[in-house]
């Protein structure tokens, strides 16, 4: 059966392969070492969560395969500006383009007008998307284990902790959460979501807690939508959330922020 996420990734490859057309990996590499300012992704987080806040990574999303379109004016500077204001730890900027209507423009711009740490948030199946990803600012990518084999998530951690980039795993069951407890990236993002049937729900995180050993930073992914959302999580010891639609859906993203996690 070809799910949404099949299907996204069948796009990747061809994506991936069209922009080696254009500039090869090495050239790209070179573009990616020579940068010199990586801005610490786990560590923000773990700063918010130090001084008593959450830490919350907010995401800067257009348009979803699940819901639509989110935002009609979308400016990712003034979103990423409204949430540095507001107290966000990090940025996540969707780069994919056919599902999410993002670009690495939007990354680009978003990261330009703030100084929080940015994650590329897309589809990764190859070694040239993590390069590019740093090439183009990010300091965190994202891989996900229901996406890649385990000898991929390997390589593709190595290289982009090679480039000086943080990781977040993502995880949907017990399954993925094995095989990304093998990896060396504290950050563990458990997606909320079924990418393949868009189902939410959010006890997906809560049943997957007793699983989780210490020196892991639980993200807590998808579907908070409410302060309830937010309190339920952190009674349970999570302390760090990934929100997109319901900030995206807001006047002010970044005043929403301020709301769901008051001081
Ligand atoms: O908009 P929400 O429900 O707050 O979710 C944000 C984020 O978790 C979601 O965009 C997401 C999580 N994992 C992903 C992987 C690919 C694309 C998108 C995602």
């Amino acid at each position: 059966m070809s799910d949404i996420l099949q299907r996204i990734l069948a796009v990747k490859a061809d994506e991936v392969a069209t922009a080696r057309l254009l500039r090869s990996e090495s050239d790209l590499r070179r573009e990616a070492e020579a940068r010199q300012d990586i801005r610490g992704f786990a560590r923000a987080i773990e700063a918010r969560i130090e001084a008593g806040a959450a830490g919350v990574i907010a995401e800067v999303k257009k348009a979803s395969p699940s819901k639509g379109l989110l935002r009609e004016k979308f400016q990712p500077d003034e979103i990423a500006v409204s949430y540095a204001a507001h107290g966000a730890a990090c940025l996540s900027v969707l780069t994919d383009l056919q599902f999410f209507q993002g670009s690495l423009d939007t990354m680009r711009r978003a990261r330009a007008a703030c100084a929080l740490p940015v994650l590329r948030k897309d589809f990764i199946v190859d070694s040239y998307q993590v390069v590019e990803a740093r090439a183009m600012g990010a300091d965190c990518i994202l891989l996900i284990v229901a996406a890649l084999a385990p000898s991929q998530l390997r390589e593709l951690e190595a290289l982009a902790m090679d480039l000086g980039m943080d990781v977040l795993v993502e995880v949907h069951d017990e399954a993925e959460l094995d095989v990304a407890l093998g990896l060396r990236t504290g950050l563990l993002g458990i997606n909320n979501r079924n990418l393949r049937t868009f189902e939410v729900s959010l006890d997906t995180t809560i049943g997957l807690l007793p699983r989780i050993p210490a020196g892991k930073r639980v993200v807590t992914e998808s579907g908070i939508v409410g302060q309830d959302d937010v309190r339920r999580m952190r009674e349970h010891g999570v302390d760090a959330f990934l929100v997109g639609e319901a900030f995206m859906r807001a006047p002010d993203p970044g005043a929403e922020l301020a709301r769901l996690f008051p001081a």
